[in-house]
């Protein structure tokens, strides 16, 4: 496991500023959320992190990352990998015309260690997830949207990451199929792996996680832990799509008094 320690982030496309002064810690073997809505952010934070910006036209301009104190925001994509920060992107990118197989052997490219460990890490994956066993010779593309993302989480662990980056995990999945790949995290994480989880379904990220930030136009408008954060009134309305109490009576009251009212909602 390792510790990840970002500072004062600053990132962005060009003329955007995505991201301002993002400042956020992993500690050693833990599951931290980043929550936010479309275009906060996180998708860049992930990038920044794991030196992939450059691929989406993008630049970190400012702050640092270190990993186990360890200065890493100069290297290279291919070193981070190889330093054990290894990132699933968002809408889960498996080479579609490749095999199963061959995805996961691609996964392991770059990462330390030999044919030895890469099996022990393959071993490991269809333990995980027996179904990328039983479907290694075919086309990747062939996959549901469920197994092509738990093909992208194995991927990633083939590298034998220390720490995993995951953008939007359960985009897309129908909630069983949502919560199984939760599970795999949840598991992956007992397994030694600290992950940083990106997700705008807030209410599976605060289950899997011990804290959490809110990022909001390039920004942490909120942090704590992920149980603080689960109660507060602003997540609770903002991300969690629970009604406001007390505004819900309001609009009751107004609405029993001037039935105009109604007609907007007619
Ligand atoms: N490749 C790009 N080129 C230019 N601007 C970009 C690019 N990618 C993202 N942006 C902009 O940067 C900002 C942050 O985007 P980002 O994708 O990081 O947000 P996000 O929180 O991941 O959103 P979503 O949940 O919609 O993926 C937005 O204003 C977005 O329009």
């Amino acid at each position: 496991m390792a510790s990840l320690e970002v500072r004062g982030l600053v990132a962005g496309y060009g003329p955007v500023r995505a991201l301002r002064d993002v400042s956020l810690e992993v500690p050693d073997g833990a599951v931290v959320a980043v929550l936010g809505g479309n275009g906060a952010g996180k998708s860049t934070l992930l990038r920044a992190i794991s030196r992939t910006l450059g691929f989406h036209r993008g630049a970190v301009t400012g702050g640092s990352v270190h990993l186990d104190g360890r200065p890493v925001h100069r290297l290279s994509a291919a070193r981070m990998v190889a330093a054990g920060v290894v990132q699933v992107p968002e809408g889960r990118q498996v080479f579609a015309r490749m095999t199963v197989a061959d995805n996961l052997r691609a996964g392991a490219l770059g990462a330390p260690g030999g044919r030895r460990e890469a099996a022990e890490a393959l071993a490991r994956v269809h333990v995980l997830f027996p179904v990328l066993a039983e479907r290694a010779r075919q086309r990747a593309g062939l996959l549901s949207g469920g197994e092509q993302q738990m093909l992208a989480l194995g991927r990633a662990l083939m590298a034998r990451p220390r720490v995993l980056l995951l953008d939007e995990p359960s985009l897309g999945l129908a909630p069983l199929m949502a919560a199984r790949i939760a599970e795999a995290v949840q598991e992956i994480n007992e397994a030694g792996t600290s992950v940083l989880l990106v997700e705008q379904n807030a209410a599976l990220a605060l289950r899997l996680a011990s804290t959490a930030y809110v990022l909001e136009v390039g920004e942490v408008a909120l942090s704590g832990t992920a149980d603080s954060l689960a109660a507060s009134d602003e997540v609770r309305r903002r991300y969690l799509g629970v009604v406001d109490e007390t505004a819900a009576e309001d609009a009751g009251r107004a609405e029993a008094a001037h039935p105009v009212l109604r007609r907007w909602s007619a």
